[in-house]
């Protein structure tokens, strides 16, 4: 599990962990990780060119005793120098002990660099990079150099994920101690690049329960629903999807493709393109509806394509199951009567079925992608799963992390890959997973399966989207053998 903190909350554990250690041995700590991580990006030190992008706070310290470092060992280390009179004094007081220097014309240095530090703004930095900051950081993106960041990239919203203004697109993100929640959300975490975690001994000090969290492929393995030797396929789960219309029965097979590979023993469709899913998954059940009479189901899925026909939105509402509402079921969605619900509701809006529901537009939801599935969740006292570059699962008490999505992938964006994913995680309840694990679960194998689809780079269809989840579950799997052979 990767996991995020909050500023506060790192603050206060640096601060326990500080008071344990003699003064500056921290900020050594990180400024040795930092340094070690450059030079292996570098290949070489020696001759190196290397140019410093430093800002008024600790940040920046941890930026000049890297570089300090990295003079030590022969690279040629240069500092801008963004707010000379409060510059950390003891770390450009070792980098020019270490014959680095202070550059006279930062687009100079910038336009001859091979590695670039920015440490112009960490966890102390709020509101976008300042104005004066901007045409440094520009050419410095617009380099030949790769562009480090030091602990987050300066400019992003440390625990939202927003970026309010001009940020610094990192190639590598440095982080030290614990991840910030801008660094697994987006749309911060694109700026970011490839983020590594620098060990400063804080873990002890951080609380048990994080803000953010992202599964890897053995928390992922530890959640799939394992048939046992006495299972049949009612007690392996009964999924019910209601979806598609005459107008849309694409969506009909593409969500019943998801579910047929999400766990549950058999799925059962209601609706009016029951010829078209026959026609591609003849082991599918399928009624024409209404959805009570459908037989028993475990856990409903409704709205992937249901166009205007919305009715059984309601009557599936008002089941004791649990419930995963997307799509055009999402439209006629009354909070009171999924706060009244009893078993639990899974909501999975995109940002504009999430903006509607909210009342704001849409960019509003892609800029706050962490306060809009929150404010989702406690809204409609359900869990909420943001679909998106970083999809998130909100729990409806707010007492849970937020997950975060680690394995999207931009070939996701391409249409029905919604109603794949709303099949699977309803797949996923049915064998018996809660609403939480059940969509973080999907959306981790959804992504899995994209990658393993497009693994040319090849831009792919949802269809084959579903055709590769069994490929990304075994992949999952083969993570948590690979932990039993390890355990013994
Ligand atoms: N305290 C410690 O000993 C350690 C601190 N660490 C480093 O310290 C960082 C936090 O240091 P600080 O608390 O000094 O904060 P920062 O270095 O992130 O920045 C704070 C300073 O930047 C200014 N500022 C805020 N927003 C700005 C913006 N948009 N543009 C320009 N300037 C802006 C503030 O006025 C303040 O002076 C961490 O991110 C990490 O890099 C690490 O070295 C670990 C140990
Ligand atoms: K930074």
């Amino acid at each position: 599990m990767r996991t995020a903190y909050r500023v506060e909350t790192v603050r206060t554990a640096e601060e326990e962990l500080m008071a344990q250690l003699p003064e500056g041995a921290l900020m050594q700590r990180a400024a040795a990780g930092l340094a070690a991580a450059c030079a292996g990006l570098l290949g070489r030190v020696y001759g190196a060119r290397v140019v410093l992008l430093i800002g008024s706070g600790a940040n920046g310290g941890d930026a000049l005793y890297a570089g300090a470092r990295l003079a030590r060992r022969g690279a040629g280390v240069s500092a801008v120098l963004l707010a000379p009179d409060r510059t950390h004094p003891g770390g450009l007081a070792a980098l020019t002990g270490a014959g680095g220097r202070i550059a006279d014309d930062p687009f100079e240095v910038l336009a001859s660099a091979d590695l670039v530090l920015d440490g112009i703004t960490g966890i102390g930095g709020s509101g976008g990079l300042r104005p004066d900051a901007v045409p440094v950081a520009r050419a410095a993106r617009g380099s030949n150099a790769v562009v480090v960041a030091v602990d987050l990239p300066s400019g992003v919203e440390a625990d939202s994920g927003e970026v309010r203004g001009e940020a610094l697109r990192a190639d590598a993100t440095i982080a030290f101690g614990a991840y910030k929640p801008g660094l697994l959300i987006d749309p911060a975490r694109e700026y970011a690049g490839t983020v590594r975690l620098v060990d400063i001994g804080l873990e002890p000090h951080l609380p048990s329960v994080p803000e953010i969290a992202a599964l890897q492929h053995e928390d992922v393995a530890l959640l799939l629903p394992e048939p046992v030797g006495e299972s049949d396929k009612y007690r392996r789960g009964v999924v019910g999807i209601a979806a598609g219309s005459a107008r849309y029965p694409g969506a009909a097979v593409l969500a019943v493709a998801g579910a047929l590979r999400g766990g549950a023993g058999a799925v059962r469709y209601v609706g009016h393109a029951g010829e078209a899913v026959i026609a591609r998954f003849p082991e599918a059940l399928v009624h024409a509806g209404p959805p009570a009479k459908a037989g028993r189901v475990q856990a409903w899925v409704v709205g992937p394509g249901l166009g205007d026909e919305t009715g059984a939105v309601a009557e599936i509402l008002a089941s004791d199951v649990p419930v995963l509402v997307d799509a055009d079921g999402l439209r006629p969605l009354d909070a009171s009567a999924v706060r009244r619900r009893s078993a639990p509701t899974l909501l999975t809006p995109h940002a504009g079925e999430a903006a509607a529901l909210l009342g704001v537009d849409r960019a509003e939801v892609e800029a706050a992608r962490l306060a809009s599935v929150r404010e989702l969740a406690s809204r409609y006292g359900a869990t909420v799963l943001l679909k998106g570059s970083t999809t998130l699962v909100a729990a409806p008490d707010g007492a849970l992390p937020v997950r975060a999505n680690p394995m999207g992938t931009p070939w996701l964006a391409t249409a029905g890959s919604g109603d794949v994913l709303a099949g699977l995680t309803g797949s996923l309840l049915a064998a018996g997973l809660g609403a939480y694990d059940a969509g973080s679960v999907a959306a981790y194998l959804h992504g899995l399966a994209a990658r393993h689809a497009s693994a040319k780079g090849v831009p792919i269809t949802s269809y084959e989207v579903g055709e590769a989840l069994p490929g990304a579950w075994r992949d999952v799997q083969d993570a948590r053998d690979v932990r039993d052979v390890r355990e013994g």
